[in-house]
């Protein structure tokens, strides 16, 4: 309940709600940091291994760690059968993101411990997570398509298994390492969306996977990962240069939004956009198909011009706008680019699980529960008299 006078912050922008030691998003430097190393860092020299390694033990993994990492990744990639006979009951026009939300408890399901809520077993669990996330979009496209799910190649990299599994054919190095960077990238965030969705579940003591599913929920959204997808529909829909002007314009003076533009936090750009957006352009470079890299910068170049127009303000493009291009490119079907998305962001998640029931810094993580303002209906000054069906007015 609150006191008049009380100031109501819808969506918390800016309110500290946990002190945390897995992520720096500093908005007004531009900077993104994962346990004390910049991402520009991290996407030029780590895999997303030795990412989520990071993530989930609070150092870069030396050499045997990571290769046994490595190692629990591979033995835990493969999905009960009876999880995959479930997935061949599923319409095939399935949202992606809602298959992978609903496959998350049936992970649970079989598993013998998932109540257990110790910290071994949670961090047991992440490893567990962080395998099975590209098997069961994969296992998906391929049920959908009337395919057999394929099992991972042990000798590939978590990236180059993931198209792997997804198209049975092994990627060339380079866009694996692409692939791998994007996955670098979007692996953390601090208390984003869906981040804070996967905490707040966990604060209540839930396991892993009730976290989990509640991060992809979140994540599916258009306003937060589901903005990849958006944006390559809206760059389809434009279909040519000569379109882009009046596109955006009509779109922003009408008050509604131009996907992949904009963040809650970053006012200044998004660092991980200044990464994707070469690779981006080399992915349209390498498969001889620059035209969406190109309609890109033209829609955001002009988002930029007429939002500076209308509220004379700077708009920069997001970790979603090129994500989308470059996934194109490489020929993911769009609506696996959030699924992608999750695919990295598991790690964080469970990271921010971990900290939120066993490692969180001071002031210790608490059962969240905020307030709200009641604004609903009194009968008078009064609670309503409760009215018996007979008296109700039909
Ligand atoms: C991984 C991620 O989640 S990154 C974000 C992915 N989401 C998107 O790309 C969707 C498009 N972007 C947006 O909707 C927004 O930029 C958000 C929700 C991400 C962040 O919004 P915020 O900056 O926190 O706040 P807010 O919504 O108040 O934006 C400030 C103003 O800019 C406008 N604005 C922000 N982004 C956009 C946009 N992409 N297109 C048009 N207008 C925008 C808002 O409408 C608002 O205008 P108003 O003051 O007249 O109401
Ligand atoms: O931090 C946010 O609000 C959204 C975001 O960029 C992310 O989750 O990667």
């Amino acid at each position: 309940m609150t006191e008049p006078g009380d100031i109501i912050n819808t969506g918390l922008r800016g309110v500290p709600v946990a002190s945390t030691r897995i992520c720096l998003v500093d908005g007004k430097a531009g900077k993104l940091v994962y346990r004390g190393y910049n991402i520009t860092e991290l996407a030029e020299n780590a895999t997303f291994e030795e990412v989520a390694y990071l993530l989930l033990f609070e150092h870069l993994p030396p050499e045997k760690e990571l290769a046994d990492f490595k190692a629990q990744l591979t033995q835990k990639t493969p999905l009960p059968g009876q999880l995959v006979a479930a997935l061949k009951t599923r319409p095939a026009n399935a949202l992606p993101m809602d298959i992978l939300q609903a496959c998350v408890p049936m992970l649970a399901n079989h598993d013998p411990e998932a109540g257990d809520l110790s910290r071994e077993k949670a961090t047991d669990t992440a490893i567990g997570l962080i395998a099975r996330f590209p098997a069961i979009m994969a296992a998906w496209h391929r049920i959908r398509n009337g395919l057999e799910p394929l099992a991972p190649k042990p000798e590939l990299g978590h990236a180059a298994n993931f198209l792997f599994m997804l198209t049975g054919e092994t990627p060339d190095p380079e866009t694996a390492k692409f692939m791998d960077t994007c996955l670098v990238l979007h692996a953390e965030h601090s208390f984003n969306a869906s981040t804070f969705s996967a905490r707040q579940v966990a604060s209540s003591r839930a396991h892993m996977y009730a976290a989990a599913a509640a991060g992809v929920g979140s994540l599916s959204g258009e306003l937060h990962g589901g903005a990849n997808a958006r944006v390559m529909q809206m760059l389809l829909d434009i279909g040519a240069l000569d379109r882009v002007d009046n596109y955006v314009e009509s779109r922003l003076k009408a008050g509604e939004k131009v996907m992949g533009m904009g963040h809650a936090v970053y006012k200044n750009g998004d660092p991980r956009a200044a990464i994707l957006a070469p690779m981006s352009r080399q992915m349209g470079e390498k498969t001889g198909n620059l035209k969406w890299y190109e309609l890109g910068e033209a829609v955001r170049k002009k988002a930029a011009e007429v939002f500076r127009e209308l509220k004379g303000a700077e708009i920069y493009p997001n970790v979603d706008f090129y994500s989308a291009t470059t996934y194109y490119a490489m020929g993911i079907p769009i609506d696996l680019f959030t699924p992608v998305f999750a695919i990295s962001r598991i790690s964080g998640w469970c990271a921010h699980v971990i900290e939120e029931q066993f490692a969180g810094a001071a002031p210790k993580p608490a059962l969240y529960r905020p307030a709200s303002e009641y604004v609903g209906e009194y009968c008078g000054p009064e609670e309503c008299e409760f009215v018996p069906m007979e008296k109700r007015p039909s």
